[in-house]
């Protein structure tokens, strides 16, 4: 599947965070975003997930595969429904497709670790194979799993973030600031993760800290796409 951003801008107000970008991303790479603070990585990563719009130019999903059966159709040319030609997703079914990791994305605190993970799963599934205990494991949070979320501390908050964002059975995983609040031990974790469990993903990583983002191939600076002014 693929992201395309074509002549892409976004402003607040009068202020461009970035316009006039060009890009496509693809599944099974791995992107950077960086820029320094108030930059607009944030926001780049948010107009990628759908969750805010553009203020000029378009920004389009297409490869998605439904899973259609073998024995499924195209009625106009008799081939296999999997040759149909590659249909945009509509912007309101994005979200069904990623997962996300932000700081500004909260879990629910008066759930405990087991619930509220059995409750994210009855909206998205999790990575086959993988049962609610074995990703709270992998997290390194198994014995808390009856403890309530708001007795977590910060970075094992992020910690089960990073267990619902890349155990979540989806094509595209987006990371923004994906090791806040973690020590060094939490970094190995996040690393470790990552190249097991992305591989055949896309993945869209915004921040300035190399340890998160250094492992990806691509890297997209938000400041060189400030060009221009307010348009009148
Ligand atoms: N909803 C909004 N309304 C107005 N301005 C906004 C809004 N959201 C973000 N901004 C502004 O857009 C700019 C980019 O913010 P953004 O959060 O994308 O930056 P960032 O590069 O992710 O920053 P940081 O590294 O600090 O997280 C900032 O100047 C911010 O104040």
């Amino acid at each position: 599947m693929m992201i395309t951003l074509e002549n892409a801008g976004k402003r607040f107000n009068r202020d461009w965070i970035f316009r006039s970008l060009n890009y496509q991303f693809t599944s099974g790479k791995a992107y950077a975003i960086t820029g320094n603070n108030g930059s607009g990585k944030s926001t780049l990563l948010q107009a990628i997930a759908g969750a805010t719009e553009l203020s000029e130019g378009t920004m389009a999903w297409t490869g998605l595969t439904t899973k259609a059966t073998t024995t499924a159709t195209n009625p106009n040319t008799n081939l296999p429904a999997q040759n149909l030609p590659d249909k945009a997703t509509p912007h309101e079914q994005i979200h069904r497709h990623l997962s996300i990791v932000a700081p500004y994305l909260e879990l629910i605190e008066e759930m405990t670790a087991r619930e509220f993970l059995d409750f994210h799963k009855s909206f998205k599934p999790l990575l086959s194979d993988y049962s609610t205990i074995q990703v709270l494991e992998a997290v390194e949070l198994k014995t808390a799993i009856n403890k309530q979320i708001r007795y977590f501390s910060s970075g094992m908050k992020q910690r089960m973030k990073l267990a619902q964002g890349l155990f979540t059975d989806v094509p595209v995983v987006l990371l923004d600031e994906p090791c806040t609040n973690m020590d060094s031990a939490g970094f190995e974790l996040y690393q470790s993760l990552i190249s097991q469990f992305t591989r055949q993903r896309l993945v869209i990583v915004s921040s300035n800290d190399l340890q998160e983002y250094g492992f990806c191939t691509e890297i997209i600076d938000i400041r060189d796409y400030k060009k221009g002014g307010l348009k009148s």
